[in-house]
């Protein structure tokens, strides 16, 4: 027996077919209305990652207990590397450990720790680590020869050795947000904020300094550029005489001109504003700017660093919103990247 369907059967199926169609069509067009795309730009080390590190403890629920096993080997690994890094400069400035005892320690864990697992390693020798970090002569070469950045997070990371090195360590999030690990390629970060769904792209550094790998983001709703304030005394490694302050200000002036960006609302965040603050007492603005005539007082040297920043885009002065941040201290990161997101909802 045939079964009769009728042309008004079909046309109804049809119809439903199309309204299915239709209306998935148009729930993906809300979905795209309602996604804000975030491209987050700067020199390697300015703090891209630790933002976004940030966004997720502020607005997802973190990290889950299999990263944070990943972070443990990242935080002995930055242990391991701050240890090599101060013996070697301690040995290339000539300064010894005073018994010769301690001197064959120093040796034996620089040779030890420049191997592949020194996650591993560095946990095998957690009792000589913790006798070298406990001398005074180490303690005082950190503190006078060591560049600030370097040293403060070194201090960090020694003052932690026994948690750090203990078998049931696992990261806090303030050691996630405090640990170096450079971004290879492009991670991309998934959040909500009022409703809308954001994509947070964070890049590495070297990307940012290209400008035809911009093109790849033409689409961005918004650009948050991220500079290291504390950069104005390293130096450039194009230029000699600029410093990676100067490098930041020229990608700056050429990702704000990029024409593929022309409606993109541009947030500026001048970071690490603990490391300048520190910085300011030993090593003087006038390293980098010639033209700085202020003192070493922090407020003043960051507008003045801000003015410089914001002259760079003149013609695109009222898409720019300006923050000076820590990007490791989360309750001001909270408010000043909120306030930043809505500043975003509101231009796009
Ligand atoms: N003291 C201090 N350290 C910071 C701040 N922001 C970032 N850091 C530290 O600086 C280091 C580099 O930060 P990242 O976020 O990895 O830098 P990035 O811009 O992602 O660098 P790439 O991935 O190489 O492009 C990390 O050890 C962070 O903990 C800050 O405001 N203050
Ligand atoms: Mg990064």
């Amino acid at each position: 027996m045939g079964v009769n369907i009728s042309a008004h059967d079909m046309e109804q199926a049809a119809r439903r077919r199309s309204k299915t169609i239709d209306d998935s069509l148009e729930a993906e067009r809300l979905r795209q209305a309602r996604t804000v795309k975030v491209l987050m730009l700067g020199l390697s080390g300015a703090g891209k990652s630790t933002l976004a590190k940030q966004v997720r403890m502020i607005h997802e629920k973190g990290f889950a207990d299999k990263e944070k096993a990943l972070y443990r080997e990242v935080v002995r690994n930055n242990v391991a590397s701050a240890m090599v890094g101060v013996l070697t400069e301690m040995d290339a400035h000539g300064v010894l450990f005073g018994t010769e005892e301690l001197r064959q320690t120093a040796n034996s864990i620089k040779d030890r720790l420049r191997s592949s697992d020194s996650h591993k390693a560095i946990v095998d020798m957690r009792h000589s680590l913790a006798l070298l970090t406990s001398q005074k002569v180490l303690k005082d070469f950190m503190e006078t020869s060591i560049d600030v950045e370097t040293s403060q997070l070194n201090h960090y990371l020694f003052r932690s050795l026994d948690k750090i090195l203990s078998d049931s360590y696992a990261p806090s999030d303030y050691d996630i947000l405090r640990v170096r690990q450079k971004t290879t390629g492009l991670n991309e970060i998934l959040f909500h904020f009022k409703g809308f769904e954001f994509r947070l792209c964070d890049v590495d550094g070297h990307c940012s300094v290209k400008k035809k790998w911009l093109q790849n983001f033409e689409n961005v709703s918004a650009i948050l550029f991220t500079v290291a304030l504390s950069s104005y005394d390293v130096k450039s490694k194009d230029n000699d005489d600029q410093t990676e302050l100067h490098d930041a200000m020229k990608v700056f002036t050429t990702v704000c001109a990029y024409d593929g960006f022309r409606r993109a609302p541009i947030i500026l965040f001048l970071n690490k504003k603990d490391v300048f603050q520190q910085k300011l007492k030993k090593v003087p603005l006038t390293v980098a700017f010639s033209d700085y005539k202020g003192t070493s007082d922090y407020t003043e040297a960051c507008q003045f660093v801000q003015a410089k920043f914001e002259a760079c885009v003149s013609e695109a002065a009222d898409r720019l919103t300006v923050h000076v941040t820590n990007a490791t201290d989360t309750p001001s990161i909270r408010s000043v990247f909120d306030a930043s997101l809505a500043v975003v909802l509101e231009q796009t």
